[in-house]
């Protein structure tokens, strides 16, 4: 059975009460049941983690070796400054999809730029928290492929 892991970073524990207009009413319990309901209709096995701090992150996607095949994550703020979390996805065996609730690319510069994308396999943005399950069905897709190729 496939392995995912839903990682989330920093303030993505505020969801549903954090500036509720760009981030929407949802909260990460309610994202995480969604991502779990999702995988055992899908049949994969659901991990969910959230972690305020970047060296936690780390260890996270270091752990994340042996035992995901895939980590939806959404680095937060550290999307845009992190070289510590790029470096730890190179390293690790798992593939990443970067996921963001808001789209990025329609906000301040500063959010334009990612670290993680270069080492992803692709960038899901703008669908709210939707687009935590879309990100679930990429990886999946994604790895489908990759093994029959
Ligand atoms: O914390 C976040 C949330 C975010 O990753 C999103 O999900 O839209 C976008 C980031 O720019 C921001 O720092």
């Amino acid at each position: 059975m496939r392995s995912l892991l839903i990682l989330n970073g920093p303030n993505l524990n505020m969801l549903g009460t954090r500036q509720p207009e760009i981030y929407g009413h949802t909260t990460l319990s309610d994202v995480e049941a969604m991502c779990r309901a999702h995988g055992e209709k899908i049949g994969v096995s659901v991990t969910c983690a959230q972690s305020n701090h970047e060296g936690e992150l780390v260890t996270l996607i270091q752990q994340s070796r042996g035992t995901h095949d895939g980590i939806v994550f959404n680095a937060g703020a550290y999307t845009h400054t992190s070289v510590a979390l790029r470096d730890a996805i190179s390293a690790a065996e798992a593939k990443v999809v970067e996921l963001h609730v808001s789209n990025v690319h329609a906000r301040e510069t500063f959010r334009h730029y990612s670290h993680i994308a270069p080492v992803a396999v692709g960038v899901i943005a703008g669908f709210g928290t939707a687009g935590y399950v879309l990100a679930m069905d990429a990886l999946l897709t994604f790895l489908e492929t990759a093994r029959r190729e």
